[in-house]
């Protein structure tokens, strides 16, 4: 059944996931693919095993689904069974990985931890290792953490025991401490009535952690070292006969390493870390402990606490000779006084809570910028506090309050604050453009900035929209600070508020915001960028602020006028009642020639984007003549109205505004009897062009045209552009195509119908009628040589799109290279042309093919069938196997005769 072989196939494969490299196998297309079933009923079944719990499933795009049991049987567990990404899902690692928890909040301590990582994860018991630093750094903690790593490791069994021995209780005895440590036999010392074990047999199987362990005088570091070399514990009075026992060892010391060792101790503990105090550490990672404290404080309490910056501030600036430990004791201080303080649900903690330590010894400085108080609950994780962190989740929580405080005070009304929001957008932007120390180039923000240039070519292409190039970097660093703030619109207060606000700006901004959804949707899909309605309101406002996408597109429009100052006041009037600047005049001496306009034309034409159009209303008479003279260089659509007049220009100007067509203008303008109309399509240089499109968005259209590209010659005769389905349904802009380009063909998942433009679906493209009709767009433009070049890439590099993420343990390009040469092989030898469509076929046969052989899994055939067959075309197998010489020396593989004949079948089409 379809449902259990799903099942099955993801268990296997789960086994050796890549969290990093998803591959297509884990998506519903992928495993349709493979199992050769329809997408929609393995997406049904999919979403079944996720609700039965037997599947987890991460909505990336596209959505990945993982086998629950075997990933956890491999991995780790998982709390939940769908996830929003796989960053999320690996949380769930970090929360059981105590250590990297604990680097996470104590970041200086990264190489160190590896370290101790490495010794408890060496073999046969681990590495003893030795811990300094100053009192109260955090040494006896860590230890904890060793401990319980080790247990949620099944490096020890859970119920080992953990022994502590605090060696400076014995600072006067050194040989009592020895011989607690060690044990002793009966009549050792005077009083050793009777044998008794000490902590080392005490502690086998398990964690022996010695504090202090500088107080461990000559003669115990030789016993010491002894077990460390043997394994081998000698009681106190007993030479002859030691006991084995098998004890992860940790030393802890607050005092210099080599005065208090012998250097033969020494040398045997490979691994020696040592904690910082608190002066040594950053600020966040002393903001990091506090919040460590306060949320542990608060999980023993139970309520919930807000903290107020300024405490926080003066706790993370607070470095008492005692460290961590006195900071502990100062915040569990602070809270009590609070505490006692209110008897309210929660517990607020001001700078008044303070202990006098705090407040006089604290290196805090001026306090700035009231922010909101840290509130922590039961649920909060010490993660979502460290977010708090980063100065730029300040920035960009700030920007958002006042935008949503500026927009209630308005009553929730757009229009009342619409220009105060866009400056409070546009500072952001500065801000985070400007403001910031941005000389470090980091690599990760170069390549945000390729990778959002690449996403603005997409849609500029796509929507002929114009977007300035500091908007690109505006956006860049936008994204690059807004990637590393974690944070949910569920964090705020005034949620109904910001989806009011978010609703507001789609309406009102209904077209920059398409266009942002669609800028959102590639980031997320390229850039692995999750973003939510603030970035909407952002981004839409940013965009609109700049005016980079409404003021495009749109036509230019001049009058041209005798007289001193006609055309001038035309075009002054139609721009005050539009209430925008519209129309361009041109004053012209009324013995002008027809020459000197046109000249003045061409310069308007040079100095100004008509790409979409030019309007050119005169009041002259005769359009012929200037049509004559008009310049052929102009690459634009344009349309010439004669008797111009000040109706003429204002319907003209509304025109401009609405992006009405010229179709549409010329209709109008009939209508009011301006008949006296000329349009003009530029009839040269306009470069031809083949589009890609795709009804699930522009990312798949930019995919297929790039896959078209690399099948043409470099010197490219013909231009392949990507473009939206949507953009194609709309009448303006697919005459800006029109005017830009020769479209001499559109391939695509889904037809637009553009009125004399030719179409080919992308699943046919390879089909013998598809390639015929590819071949013949191509005709005027290439060689009879060229497109057979161009038609055998085509089909290389689809059968390289299919196989690729088929073929899982081979290099695809190789496999595809090789079959390749077996093809021209084969049609060499048997002097015959394959087809695309059989070609494409042998492609992705011959790659499964190779894999089958090498993983030794055999096709069978029926053996009657096999001998019959073999008997008949056994010449014909030869042939075959002498051209697929390269794939079974490449491969290092025998191809059976049952292999030949699927091949031979597929060629020559026999059943
Ligand atoms: N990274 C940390 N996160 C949270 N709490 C910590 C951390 N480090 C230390 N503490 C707490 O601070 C206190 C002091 O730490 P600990 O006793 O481990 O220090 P120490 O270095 O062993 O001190 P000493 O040398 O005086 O024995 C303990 O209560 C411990 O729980």
């Amino acid at each position: 059944m379809l449902k259990q072989r799903i099942l099955k196939s993801l268990e296997k494969q789960t086994k050796t996931i890549d969290l990093n490299h998803l591959t297509a196998g884990f998506t519903a297309a992928g495993l349709a693919r493979e199992l050769g079933a329809k997408r929609n009923t393995v997406s049904l079944y999919l979403n079944q095993l996720t609700n039965e719990q037997k599947l987890v499933k991460i909505q990336t795009r596209p959505v990945h689904f993982l086998h629950k049991g075997s990933f956890e049987q491999n991995n780790f567990q998982l709390k939940s069974n769908v996830y929003r990404s796989v960053a999320q899902l690996e949380q769930e690692s970090s929360k059981q990985d105590i250590l990297k928890s604990f680097t996470q909040i104590n970041p200086s301590l990264k190489e160190s931890i590896e370290r101790v990582r490495a010794a408890i994860l060496y073999p046969n018991g681990g590495l003893p290792l030795l811990i300094t630093g100053e009192s109260g750094t955090g040494k006896s903690y860590l230890v904890g953490l060793i401990n319980r790593f080790c247990r949620t490791h099944q490096l020890i069994d859970a119920a080992a025991p953990f022994i502590t021995v605090n060696c400076a209780q014995y600072a006067d005895n050194p040989e009592l401490l020895t011989s607690n440590l060690f044990g002793y036999v009966k009549g050792a010392f005077t009083g050793a009535d009777e044998e008794r074990e000490g902590a080392f047999t005490q502690a086998d199987g398990g964690i022996l952690f010695l504090d202090e362990v500088h107080r461990l005088g000559p003669k115990g570091q030789e016993k010491l070292f002894t077990y460390l070399d043997q394994g081998v514990v000698y009681p106190v009075g007993e030479t002859q006969t030691g006991k084995k026992v098998d004890v992860r060892l940790c030393f802890a010391t607050t005092e210099d390493l080599d005065a208090n060792f012998l250097t033969t101790f020494m040398r045997r503990i490979p691994v020696k870390i040592t904690l910082p105090p608190l002066s040594k550490r950053s600020k966040e990672e002393r903001l990091n402990l506090v919040y460590t404290l306060f949320n542990h404080e608060q999980k023993k309490i139970g309520r919930p606490l807000a903290i107020s910056d300024q405490v926080l501030d003066m706790l993370a600036n607070y470095q008492p000779s005692g460290n961590i430990g006195d900071l502990k004791n100062a915040i569990k201080l602070t809270i009590a006084r609070a505490n006692v303080d209110q008897q309210k649900q929660h517990i607020a903690i001001t700078a008044y809570h303070l202990p006098a330590s705090v407040l006089t010894k604290s290196k805090a400085e001026l306090y700035h910028t009231p922010g909101k108080p840290m509130v922590i609950n039961n649920d909060t994780e010490i993660s979502d506090l460290i977010a708090r962190n980063f100065p730029e989740k300040k920035i960009f929580l700030n920007s958002l309050h006042r935008l949503l405080d500026i927009y209630e005070q308005n009553d929730q009304d757009l229009h009342k604050c619409e220009s105060k929001l866009k400056q409070l957008v546009y500072q952001l932007f500065d801000t985070l453009l400007f403001e910031k120390d941005n000389g470090k180039q980091l690599p990760l923000l170069s390549y945000v900035i390729e990778s959002v240039k690449h996403l603005f070519d997409q849609l500029k292409n796509a929507y002929q929209l114009k977007i300035s190039g500091n908007a690109v970097y505006a956006i860049s660093y936008y994204l690059f600070e807004r990637e590393k703030i974690q944070w949910s619109i569920d964090e705020l207060d005034h949620k109904s508020v910001l989806l009011s606000l978010n609703r507001d700006v789609q309406q009102q901004y209904a077209e920059v915001y398409s266009y942002v959804t669609k800028l959102i949707n590639l980031i997320r899909d390229n850039l692995d960028i999750e973003l939510n309605e603030v970035d909407y309101i952002f981004l839409t406002n940013y965009l609109n602020k700049l005016e980079i996408i409404t003021k495009t597109g749109l036509v230019k429009a001049i009058v041209l006028a005798h007289g001193y100052a006609t055309a001038g006041s035309i075009a002054n009037v139609v721009n005050r009642l539009l209430g925008t600047h519209t129309l361009d005049a041109f004053d012209m001496p009324i013995n002008v020639s027809t020459q000197q306009i046109a000249n003045r034309i061409i310069d308007y034409s040079e100095n100004n984007d008509i790409s979409h159009g030019l309007i050119i209303l005169v009041d002259m008479g005769s359009l012929k003549e200037i049509e004559k003279l008009f310049p052929r260089q102009i690459n634009a659509p344009i349309l010439l109205m004669n008797n111009v007049s000040t109706p003429l220009a204002l319907m003209v100007g509304e025109s401009v505004l609405k992006k009405r067509s010229f179709r549409e203008l010329s209709q109008l303008a009939k209508q009011t009897n301006q008949l006296d109309i000329k349009l003009i399509y530029p009839q040269r240089n306009q470069p031809k062009a083949i589009l890609t499109t795709c009804y699930s968005g522009i990312g798949t259209a930019t995919h297929v045209a790039r896959l078209l590209e690399r099948c043409l010659p470099t010197s490219k005769q013909i231009k392949i552009i990507p473009y939206d389905f949507q953009a194609l349904q709309d009448v303006h802009k697919v005459e800006v195509i029109r005017r830009m380009y020769d479209v001499i063909g559109i391939i695509g998942t889904e037809d637009p119908h553009l009125q004399d433009v030719d179409f080919i679906y992308l699943e046919k493209i390879l089909s013998d009628k598809d390639t015929a009709k590819f071949k013949k767009w191509l005709a005027g433009a290439f060689s009879s040589q060229e497109i057979a070049t161009i038609s055998n890439n085509l089909v290389k590099n689809f059968s390289l799109e299919q196989t690729v993420n088929m073929v899982t343990i081979l290099d695809a390009s190789k496999v595809i290279e090789n079959i390749t040469i077996f093809i021209q092989e084969v049609e060499r030898r048997f002097a015959h042309a394959l087809s695309n469509q059989k070609k494409f076929t042998l492609y992705v046969h011959i790659s499964y093919l190779i894999e089958r052989l090498i993983r030794k899994e055999e096709n069978n055939l029926n053996p009657d069938f096999e001998k019959s067959f073999a008997k008949k075309y056994g010449d014909e197998l030869e042939v075959i196997k002498a051209a697929a010489t390269v794939i079974s020396d490449n491969y290092s593989v025998k191809i059976p005769t049952s292999e030949l004949i699927y091949v031979d079948q597929i060629i020559f089409g026999r059943q």
